[in-house]
Formats: structure tokens, sequence, C-alpha cells
């Protein structure tokens, strides 16, 4: 199992963020994406998610085309980005169990119960997600992980907002994941403890300014 990305351009507005961006991770693997406010971690945990596309350039997963099968790819990541997808008026484990049907599972309340225990949130079941803390709503976030195995997960900061034992137990859980030949490519702005993570700045593909027009088609 391999996905690589090839000479990635990336437009976001007129603008080009980042261009000529490669990298290639095997299975077991984690690329950590760092760079400075604004350098498109974001945008490029987007691009390999299937959300965006680049403007040029190609990702591929097992030599071929992620683009030749969009819907194959989006059945093999997990992407839990920057923002709150916990619905306010549903309790933890009904937003988990709403994910857990979205993903094919037979009892989702069940499952749901099953991920509240693995991030340590089962006294947290039966709260609203509008009463639960930044912290707390980002650990709910992160249990989706927990809901149904993807080969490739693609995490945005996904340590913002969790207190020291949870992010312990984010590095655990990733380093399980990857144990089970799992993927997860990450952007972080603060250490977390991962074994042999490739590290990439983004900010070493950024385009100076003047040189930033949109790129002819
Ligand atoms: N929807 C959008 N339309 C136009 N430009 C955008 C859009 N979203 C982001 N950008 C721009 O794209 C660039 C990259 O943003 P991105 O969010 O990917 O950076 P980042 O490295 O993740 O930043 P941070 O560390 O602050 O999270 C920034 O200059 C940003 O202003």
């Amino acid at each position: 199992m391999l996905f690589e990305g090839r000479d990635l351009i990336c437009l976001r507005g007129a603008r080009v963020v980042f261009s000529g961006l490669c990298f290639g991770l095997e299975a077991g693997g984690a690329l950590v994406l760092v760079g400075p406010n604004g350098s498109g971690k974001s945008s490029l945990l987007r691009l390999l998610s299937g959300l965006s596309r680049p403007f040029a350039g190609t990702l591929l997963w097992d030599g071929r085309p992620v683009a030749d099968d969009p819907d194959g790819h989006r059945g093999r990541v997990r992407y839990v980005g920057h923002l709150d997808a916990v619905k306010p008026a549903l309790t933890a484990q009904e937003n988990l169990a709403g994910w857990a049907g979205l993903h094919g599972a037979a009892d989702p309340m069940a499952v749901a119960a099953a991920a509240l225990e693995r991030w340590d949130l089962a006294h947290l079941a039966e709260v609203p997600g509008r009463y639960l803390s930044a912290g707390q709503k980002r650990r709910v976030n992160l249990a989706r992980l927990a809901l149904a195995p993807a080969a490739l997960w693609l995490l945005d900061e996904p340590s913002t907002a969790l207190d020291r034992a949870s992010v312990a137990r984010l590095a655990a859980e990733i380093a399980r994941h990857r144990r089970d030949g799992g993927m997860v490519v990450l952007s972080t702005h603060t250490d977390l403890d991962l074994t042999d993570p490739v590290v990439l700045d983004v900010s070493r593909f950024a385009v100076a300014p003047d040189d930033a027009e949109e790129p002819a088609a």
C-alpha cells in the first residue's frame, strides 16, 4: 500500500498556495505537516481527502490515480478537520451513532458506545453537543476514528484544545492504527509523540507573492 503525491499545485481563490509538492507514504507510515499559519497544511489535507482537487499534479493510491476512483478514495479516508462537526442538539452518543450509521454499522448506538469508551468519554454519552467543552467536542470528533476501520487518517491539528491525557490517548490511537497497517497524515503546531514520522514543511513549496498569479491552464 502506497499513497503518493506528485508535483501537487494548490490554488485557493486565485492564489497559488504551494507548487511542486511531493510526498510518499507507506502502510504504517505517518506524515506530519508543519509550516507557519497560512502555508497550506489544511489545504493539502483537503486535497488528500478528496474534498478539493489539486490544480495540477497527481495523487496515487497503490500506483493508481485517486481521481479515477474518487468514491473508492473517500471510502478509505477518515478526515477530522478544524471545524467542529458535533451537532449541538444531539448527545455525544447520538452524534457518533449518526456517523456509525453512515459507515454501515448494524447497531450504530452500540458502536458509538464502544468508541466513547475507547476515548474515555462514556460519562458524556448523554450530554448534548451544545454543552460539551472545546476539548470534549474535539475528542468526540476524534472518536469517529474508532467507529470503523479506514486505511488513511487525515487529521487537521488534532491536538488543539486537548488536555495532556487526551494528547497521549491520541498518540496511542495513532500508534495502534499504524500497527494495524494504517496511514496517518496530520498537521500540527506542537509536538506529538509519534514513532518515525516523516516531517513535511509545506512552506518549502510556497510560491512567492510575485509568482502567485493563477497559472495558465
Ligand atoms: N476558501 C479560501 N479561499 C481563498 N483562500 C483561502 C481559502 N481558505 C484558505 N485560503 C488561503 O489559503 C492559504 C493556506 O491556508 P491553510 O488554511 O491551508 O493554511 P494552514 O497552513 O493550514 O494554516 P494554519 O496553520 O493557520 O491552520 C492561506 O493564505 C489562506 O488565506
